[in-house]
């Protein structure tokens, strides 16, 4: 497909598909750092054309009109490189595969994709000799997955933690301080770019859920999807979650963990997504706005830390661009290049499996014997008590007169903080707490990482 041009500088075609928020970042780049690209490629890529559902729309960055189609096969079918950029499952696989299957190499972005059909797509590109390259799929800019396939891949990856998702960490954030409201909040994500088309897969914590499922890919060497991913979103935090946290020196932040686990026999990886206390002094409570994080722990490397801006699309579009440099190098000078094929199969064990702790608020009866009867049942799960705070609970005048006018008795509010413990112990321990008599909520549970 490579032709040369009257320059005899080679030529690659490349076909965009999706002209939004990244796609037009892509496209602007490919315009505007042309002669640069050329230079480090020694080829010169032409964007031959954006495949969008609008080719009236106006775009953040604009291209000439005659280069926008609605005709994807006929842009694939001119195309040295694809670079998908649409999102969404169909038809943006059957155009990868359609891609693959003509020969071309493919950059995508789509975790969403990647995490329920990836072996297929893996699979499609090692057979046809391609390369399908994704470092945009996680955490934006951010180059995590290169150092998970190759500067890691002498060593042995324990864990993987981080803040994987701009929009929800951008809400959390300025929920914290600013006090805004979460549908403001989330109103401007989307209108910075960093939310899905459909933000619910950000809210819901279903992104991070994809993207902790393609790390755990990389990180163990075996396939992992979505669908095995213990998921959370940030839906369910009350203000009685975040007053609970900061009055216990904690941010909360949105994690995705993916860890080997060897507990009772059972050997395999525990990946999970919930929002999770940090201290305050934590280096991910550091992280702002739409940045992300990721720690990986690796039994020689020890401890590393990756920090950049995880979503938005110029930032996004350096991911996508880093990916097509590289493939087009790779065409214009050869070498074998990698796919990206699991070794090994490793068991997702189910979230009860790993050790983690909690903080667990619960409103009770102010009278003798309570605290100790709660204490009791943490010791029958033989999770162990870190600290525990008292203070009468808080009613407004009103409540209060009208539960002494009812002559309830008057309630309390415990805040316990757990040292680690078997999570599924920790569970029933909640569970056994909330069928007590004299418990009338448990207000806030929260698992804590970092302390
Ligand atoms: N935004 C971000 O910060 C990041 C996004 N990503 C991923 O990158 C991908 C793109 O995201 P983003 O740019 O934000 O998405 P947008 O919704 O902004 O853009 C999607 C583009 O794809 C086109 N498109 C979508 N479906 C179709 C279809 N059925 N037929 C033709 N065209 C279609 C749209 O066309 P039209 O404009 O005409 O509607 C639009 O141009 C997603 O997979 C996302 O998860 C990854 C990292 C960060
Ligand atoms: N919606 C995603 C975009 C990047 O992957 C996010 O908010 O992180
Ligand atoms: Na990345």
């Amino acid at each position: 497909m490579t032709t040369v041009s009257h320059h005899d500088t080679p030529v690659l075609n490349v076909a965009l598909l999706g002209g939004g928020t990244v796609g037009s970042q892509v496209a602007r780049i490919l315009t505007e750092d042309s002669e640069l690209l050329t230079e480090r490629i020694g080829a010169r890529l032409n964007l031959a054309g954006v495949f969008v559902r609008n080719t009236a729309a106006q775009r953040d960055y604009q291209l000439p009109s005659l280069l926008y189609t609605t005709d994807a096969e006929e842009l694939i079918s001119r195309a040295d490189i694809v670079i998908e950029l649409m999102g969404g499952i169909d038809p943006a696989r059957e155009l990868i595969l359609a891609a693959i299957n003509r020969g071309a190499a493919v950059v995508t972005g789509n975790k969403a994709l990647l995490a329920t059909h990836g072996t297929e797509l893996f699979t499609a590109a090692a057979d046809q000799g391609v390369q399908l390259s994704f470092e945009a799929s996680v955490c934006g800019a951010i180059p995590i997955l290169r150092p998970l396939r190759d500067s890691l891949s002498g060593d042995r990856v324990t864990r993987v933690m981080g803040i994987a998702n701009g929009t929800t960490n951008y809400i959390l954030d300025q929920m914290d301080t600013t006090g805004i409201s979460f549908g403001d909040a989330l109103a401007e994500a989307q209108r910075l770019g960093y939310a899905e088309a459909d933000p619910t897969a950000d809210i819901a914590g279903h992104d991070a859920a994809a993207k902790v499922a393609i790390l755990a890919s990389l990180a163990f060497q075996a396939p992992f999807t979505l669908d095995q991913v213990d998921c959370q979103g940030i839906t369910t935090i009350t203000a009685e979650d975040n007053e609970a946290a900061a009055a216990a020196g904690f941010v909360i932040k949105l994690l995705a963990i993916a860890e080997r686990v060897s507990t009772n026999g059972d050997d395999g990886v525990v990946l999970r997504v919930h929002p999770t206390l940090l201290p305050r002094e934590h280096p991910l409570a550091a992280v702002r706005g739409a940045y992300n994080a990721v720690f990986v722990e690796a039994e020689n490397a020890g401890e590393l830390m990756f920090y950049g801006a995880g979503a938005g699309g110029e930032a996004t579009a350096s991911a996508v661009m880093g990916d097509v440099v590289s493939i087009a190098k790779r065409l214009q000078h050869g070498g074998p290049g990698r796919p990206h094929t699991p070794k090994t199969s490793l068991d997702a064990l189910e979230i009860g499996h790993t050790t983690t702790s909690y903080m667990i608020v619960v409103h009770a009866a102010d009278q003798p014997g309570v605290l100790a009867t709660v204490a009791s049942l943490f010791a029958e799960q033989g999770v162990s008590i870190e600290t525990m705070q008292q203070a009468p609970a808080e009613l407004t005048p009103l409540e209060a007169e009208r539960a002494a006018a009812a002559g309830e008795t008057p309630q309390a509010v415990l805040r316990f903080i757990t040292h680690r413990g078997l999570e599924q112990r920790l569970a029933d321990t909640v569970a056994a707490i909330e069928e007590l008599d004299v418990v009338s909520a448990v207000t806030s549970v929260l698992r804590v990482e970092g302390n």
